[in-house]
């Protein structure tokens, strides 16, 4: 899988210890930054990621910062994202099954890199279930895009 990574300077570390994770697992990781502890903005890295999925050059994306929680409501103002916030292995699992999240948002300063290593493989592992009802739940969830769209 292609996958965008993009991090603000509370979340690069973590980005950069799941890069070689990931690449080992067979995956290409596109890097959208950020690379340093400067002090950035988690939108701008956030849109980067997004962008890359929305555009086609990315399959999945996976979005930290310190508490994953700024990322995730950034990356859910793009239309066609499902972001969710995942800090433990059920949850990871249950995204991918009921919401076919298209993006992993984590905070650094809330796990670690081993736990974040294993919620990433089962995120990326899992399918979507196609269950009608989570289909019908996930297309609800669209509509709600357009009914809001500020530039359709
Ligand atoms: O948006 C966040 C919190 O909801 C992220 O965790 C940011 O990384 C965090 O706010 C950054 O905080 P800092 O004090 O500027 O390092």
């Amino acid at each position: 899988m292609k996958i965008a990574m993009g991090a603000d300077h509370a979340g690069y570390r973590l980005k950069d210890e799941l890069i070689p994770f990931l690449e080992s697992m067979g995956h290409q990781v596109l890097n959208c930054g950020c690379d340093c502890s400067d002090s950035v903005d988690y939108s701008d890295y956030a849109l980067a990621v997004c962008e890359k999925i929305v555009a086609g050059e990315a399959d999945r994306g996976i979005l930290i910062c310190g508490t994953g929680i700024g990322m995730t409501i950034a990356a859910n103002k793009v239309p066609g994202i499902r972001c969710a916030l995942v800090h433990d292995l059920f949850s990871a699992k249950a995204t991918r099954e009921h919401n076919d999240s298209n993006v992993l948002a984590m905070g650094e300063r809330v796990i670690g890199p081993g736990v974040a290593q294993e919620i990433v493989k089962i995120w990326l592992e899992t399918e979507f279930s196609n269950g009608e009802r989570h289909k019908n739940r996930v297309a609800k969830v669209k509509a709600l895009e357009d009914k809001y769209a500020l530039h359709p």
